[in-house]
């Protein structure tokens, strides 16, 4: 398959006509610079001259094992070709562009990064010398298999038990219950033949808590499942049913002392245990995968929005003036209101992304030398950022779905697909309510060590009883952002002396805690986006100094429009804590309405920058030529009722309807 720009229709070409910045530049910082653009593109390019890679059929028309099969062909091809030529596996996750083909679900996907993340971040220098490099060759494939039946949520709920044998100096790995039947594991169903597992750890009749075990689950050769191990798949579900989610029972199963993950806690040959530094450093692969949630989120959305803007460009619907021509949708405001605020989410959060990633390298260098106090920070972050990316690219990709029209209801226009892949990110790697009430608590606690004088960490630091009064015009961006602060500081301080109250009232802080955790998630919520409000803001004033007037000018409107969007979503809170009052919120309307008019005219260009090409947004209604109709009509043409005139089901049964005489 050769990349062929084709001519676009009239509608894009005066749109890009339009254009005022360098769309290249914008490409590059999206990307975090000029080489990692290129990059991305030389992998583009070689995959996209690997016509295996894509499907001829849907897989909406294929059989549930077909479907399962085709995603593992490509998966494999995928893994191969970027071996072929130089790539690393990370290569393609850190640059989205293997993801765009296999987002039916991926087989291979937990492997290349819970797995592979596991064995690299648990694993002491033996267990990483043998286990690596027959992961990263796939001579052996695993999953992260820690979710029952009976938890998700709570991983100290779990019942799978890890048993130490001292006398034959093995662990018995056995699930007591149905409910502790492993149940979710992306690829254990059919594709894994290990899985690095999270059981309870038992030494002479006593619990340690969950630990990390790698077991193997079929045999290398054969693929059969080994003796003492059950393992199937769970059945279709919502969205990425190509991937084969699995059900996991042990019966008495034994493994060597060994396969004990024994980086941060260990047990010795004679069944002693040694603490770790951190009672939660086995969650480590958990926070990995939730930064990466963020970026890929951010991906996810990017997508859903560059199908909706350029198709609202292109299609033309009702009388804006009576009489005129029908205007294209991106005209009404009311379509300006529904995409545009998105798009400046989805740069908030691209903003965001890089900046947790930093926070997590400099804790994980840490974490090298013993260094464990950046760990709760990092914690609430990540669980903050992956809750507010995913929850905004569900709703923004639902949002661009809808402004999309019926046709938007295709599947050919992708839109279902990216929608019910991302959907899942709200409750995978930790429910988004549960992380909201992990954030909750560390806001809580640094608000009352802030009350006792002790310094906060950075994140948190705004939350001092005392901060410094903002000297920026309320206007001016510094201004409002100071604004949300002040709005997160009320709002956590209310929830403190709520909670304070009902303590002090009789009940306990667990029954308080409940009782305000509706606040509580509010609170964390607030705290998140004001942090990335606060990176949005920072990233573009950084890049002021490096970039053209016509990029800066782009990013200041966006980031704009994302704060004022926030305020006015937050104007209740605003205006009980006296942040801002009418006049301001009136003013911040209006602004809003004109910023999106602006920032219309430059929509279809921007989308552009985000340079995604047409083989993987895959969408009817997205491609670069804008030549929505004929590819809708086309794509209809390959539904399996349309190989005959007559179906099999009009003689089986609509006819024998129409004869009997009822
Ligand atoms: C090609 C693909 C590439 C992929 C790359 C990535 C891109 C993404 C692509 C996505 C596609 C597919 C991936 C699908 C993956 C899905 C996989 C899964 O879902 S795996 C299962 C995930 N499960 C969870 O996330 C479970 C959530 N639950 C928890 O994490 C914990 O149970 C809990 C944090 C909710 C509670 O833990 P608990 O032990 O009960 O702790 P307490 O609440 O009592 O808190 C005590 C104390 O500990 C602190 N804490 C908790 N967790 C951590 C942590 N991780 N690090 C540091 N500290 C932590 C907590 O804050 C408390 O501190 P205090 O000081 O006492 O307040
Ligand atoms: C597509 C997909 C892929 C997955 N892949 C994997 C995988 O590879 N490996 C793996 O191990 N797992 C995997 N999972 C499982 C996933 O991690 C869990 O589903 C997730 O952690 C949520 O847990 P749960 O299902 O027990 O939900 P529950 O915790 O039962 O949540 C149900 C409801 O209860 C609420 N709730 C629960 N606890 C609290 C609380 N403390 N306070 C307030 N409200 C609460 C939640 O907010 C939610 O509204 C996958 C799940 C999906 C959907």
């Amino acid at each position: 398959m050769s990349v062929v720009v084709p001519e676009c229709c009239d509608d894009l070409k005066r749109e890009r006509g339009r254009c005022l910045f360098n769309k290249e530049e914008l490409t590059n910082i999206l990307d975090g610079g000029p080489k990692l653009t290129e990059k991305r593109r030389r992998i583009e390019k070689m995959l996209i001259n690997t016509p295996e890679l894509f499907d001829d059929v849907s897989p909406d028309y294929l059989s549930h094992e077909d479907r399962y099969s085709n995603e593992l062909r490509k998966a494999t091809q995928l893994m191969t070709t970027l071996e072929k030529n130089g790539f690393t596996y990370n290569d393609a996750v850190t640059t989205g562009t293997g993801l765009w083909l296999l987002m039916d679900g991926n087989p291979l996907s937990l492997h290349i990064s819970m797995f592979l993340d596991t064995i690299k971040g648990q694993s002491n220098p033996q267990q990483l010398q043998e286990w690596l490099p027959l992961a990263e060759k796939f001579k052996i494939i695993g999953t992260y298999a820690q979710t029952e039946l009976g938890h998700g949520t709570f991983v100290r709920g779990l019942e799978t038990t890890a048993t130490y044998d001292s006398t034959t100096k093995e662990f018995v790995l056995h699930s007591p219950t149905i409910t502790a039947t492993k149940w979710w594991p992306g690829a254990l169903g059919k594709t894994s033949n290990h899985a690095v597992v999270m059981a309870q750890l038992y030494l002479g009749g006593k619990c340690y808590g969950p630990h990390i075990f790698m077991v193997q689950l079929r045999d290398l050769e054969t693929h059969r499942t080994l003796p003492g191990i059950v393992v199937g798949e769970i059945g279709p579900r919502l969205g990425m049913n190509s991937n084969d989610n699995g059900f996991l029972q042990f019966n008495h199963h034994r493994i060597p002392l060994t396969n004990m993950f024994m980086k941060h806690s260990q047990v010795t040959e004679d069944g002693k245990y040694v603490k770790p530094l951190h009672s939660k450093l086995s969650y480590g692969t958990m926070v990995q995968t939730r930064v990466g949630i963020v970026y890929h989120a951010s991906r996810e959305l990017s997508r859903a929005l560059i199908i909706a803007i350029r198709y609202s460009a292109v299609r033309h619907q009702s009388e804006m003036v009576p009489g005129d021509p029908e205007p294209q949708i991106l005209d009404y405001q009311t379509q300006q209101y529904k995409l545009l605020p998105h798009l400046a989410s989805f740069f908030a959060l691209r903003f965001s992304a890089r900046a947790l990633l930093e926070v997590f390298i400099g804790t994980s260098a840490g974490l090298g030398s013993g260094k464990m106090n950046m760990l709760p920070e990092l914690h609430a972050l990540s669980s903050g950022l992956k809750a507010v990316a995913t929850n905004d690219a569900v709703k923004g990709t639902d949002i661009c779905r809808l402004a999309c029209g019926g046709h938007g209801y295709l599947s050919s226009s992708n839109l279902p697909r990216i929608y019910t892949a991302i959907a899942a990110g709200i409750t995978y790697e930790g429910e988004n309510t549960v992380l909201f009430l992990q954030v909750a608590r560390y806001l809580i606690k640094s608000f009352r060590a802030s009350s006792q004088g002790q310094t906060l960490p950075f994140s948190v630091s705004y939350l001092r009883v005392q901060p410094p009064s903002s000297h920026a015009p309320l206007m001016s961006d510094r201004g409002l952002v100071d604004a949300l602060g002040a709005g997160v500081r009320w709002m956590v301080g209310e929830a403190e002396r709520r909670l304070q109250q009902l303590v002090d009232s009789g009940h306990s802080p667990h029954a308080a805690w409940n009782a305000c955790s509706v606040h509580l998630v509010q609170c964390a919520d607030a705290h998140t986006r004001y942090y990335i409000c606060e990176q949005f803001v920072d990233a573009v004033s950084k890049l002021g100094e490096t970039v053209s007037s016509g990029v800066h000018e782009v990013l200041r409107q966006l980031c704009r429009l994302y704060i004022l969007h926030r305020v006015i979503q937050t104007a209740g809170i605003l205006l009980r804590c006296g942040a801002v009052d009418g006049k301001a919120l009136t003013s911040i309307e209006e602004e809003e309405c004109h910023l999106l008019a602006t920032l219309r005219i430059q929509a279809v260009s921007i989308v552009d920058a985000i340079d995604i090409k047409d083989v993987f947004l895959k969408s009817t209604l997205g491609a670069w030529d804008g030549n929505v109709y004929q590819r809708i009509y086309e794509e209809a043409q390959k539904s399996p009722l349309n190989k005959s005139d007559v179906t099999q089901g009009y003689y089986q049964y609509l006819r024998p309807l129409m004869k009997a005489n009822l």
